[in-house]
């Protein structure tokens, strides 16, 4: 289907068989950071409406810290990181027990997926969030998924919620993403500027990405403010997919087609959803420095790195992780997995296949990284 218009989207998210919709922390809570269950009965019952018209609905919800800390005796948010994990454990079983309940009444069952960024990386664990979640689809499960704070570390970690629903709507292959947050649309700046202007529809989002300004978190429980928002809409544009971001309280209009919030056009045709974990979910964790001419085949789009272009290897990382792929000037060509652990690398260096096979034996006789597991940045 043709989705220049905003007429065109709306139709497309009216009409989505796979939807997933995301809603923050601030859309969940009451002014005291708390758990707000009157908001989180309303969201309930606008999903089970389009989940009991034969939609598959995946919900990427927030809340486990806001859902904690009252029970815990904490009158604000915790901010330190052991903490806050120990409050997400609560908080987590909490909110499910909620959310069971919300949707209990429309005769809807409810999943539970925690992910945390790092076990999302590897190929086999990729398989089988995406595996799962299909299966819980089929059954008329709506999953609902957070990231695994308690185990999360905090160099890798999605931190929002709204990269990951970008990421979540990849797996199912979706056909709508929903952003439910506090403000009703994404305005030209952030909506407390004098001269503000809302927005209804973005046919580009890569090329609108210059012309608003956005702030993280103004509501003391948010996360990632607008800037992870409009990222997560890039996420899903460059993945065909297309997206609304509106507030919580207009989800039903929003997943009929209704003309709230802001409606962003996909920009080009669904991608791999693998390569685009690779790009947008991992967090390197090394470096393979190519040579000239290794460099311009990665940069050509088509073409494994291979040990005879490769100079040098930083990190310390194992197969399977990812790692950048840059130039000899440190420019970031690509985001890949690495075919070998870091440590067997340096004596592959400069060596072509025929002289791996020979010198190495047959296992080493492998792209460093293969093109199917490379993302150009
Ligand atoms: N250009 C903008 N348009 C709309 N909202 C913006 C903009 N820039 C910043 N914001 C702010 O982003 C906030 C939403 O982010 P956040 O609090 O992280 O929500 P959530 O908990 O839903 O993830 C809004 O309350 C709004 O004040
Ligand atoms: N995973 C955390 C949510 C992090 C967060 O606040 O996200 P968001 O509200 O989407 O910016 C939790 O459940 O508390």
């Amino acid at each position: 289907m043709a989705m220049d218009t905003e007429a065109e989207v709306r139709r497309a998210i009216a009409g989505a068989q796979t939807v997933v919709v995301k809603v923050g922390s601030s859309s969940l809570t009451r002014s005291s950071g708390h758990l707000d269950a009157a908001r989180l009965n309303a969201l309930a019952a606008a999903l089970a409406q389009t989940a009991l018209m034969g939609a598959r609905v995946v919900l990427v919800s927030s809340g486990a810290i806001a859902a904690g800390f009252g029970p815990l005796g904490f009158v604000s948010r915790p901010k330190d990181v052991a903490t806050q994990q120990a409050t997400a454990a609560v908080g987590q079983g909490l909110l499910m027990a909620q959310y069971e309940a919300a949707f209990a009444r429309f005769g809807i069952r409810v999943g539970q997926i925690l992910i945390t960024a790092e076990d999302t990386i590897r190929p086999q664990q990729y398989r089988n969030v995406q595996r799962t979640l299909g299966r819980l689809l089929d059954l008329g499960v709506v999953p609902i998924v957070n990231e695994n704070d308690s185990l999360a570390s905090n160099e890798i970690r999605f931190g929002d919620n709204d990269r990951l629903s970008a990421l979540v709507a990849n797996l199912v292959r979706a056909d709508a993403l929903v952003l439910l947050t506090d403000v009703d649309a994404l305005y030209t700046a952030p909506p407390s500027q004098p001269g503000a202007r809302r927005i209804g529809f973005v046919p580009d989002v890569v090329a609108a990405l210059g012309d608003v300004t956005v702030t993280g978190p103004t509501s003391g429980v948010g996360t990632g403010g607008m800037v992870t928002k409009l990222e997560a809409a890039r996420v899903a544009a460059v993945s065909g997919i297309p997206a609304v971001l509106t507030s919580a309280s207009n989800a039903g209009p929003a997943l009929m087609g209704d003309p709230v919030g802001t409606a962003f056009a996909p920009v080009k045709a669904r991608g791999s959803s693998r390569r685009l974990w690779i790009g947008f979910a991992a967090e390197p964790r090394g470096t393979l420095v190519a040579d000239s001419g290794a460099a311009e085949a990665v940069r050509g789009g088509r073409a494994s790195l291979l040990a005879a272009g490769v100079l040098e290897v930083r990190g310390d990382f194992s197969a399977g992780d990812p790692v950048w792929i840059d130039d000899e000037s440190g420019n970031h060509l690509a985001r890949g997995l690495a075919g070998f652990d870091s440590e067997e690398i340096p004596q592959m260096l400069g060596r072509t296949t025929v002289q791996l096979k020979r010198f190495l034996g047959d296992e080493y006789a492998h792209p460093v990284v293969h093109r199917d597991n490379l993302v150009l940045v």
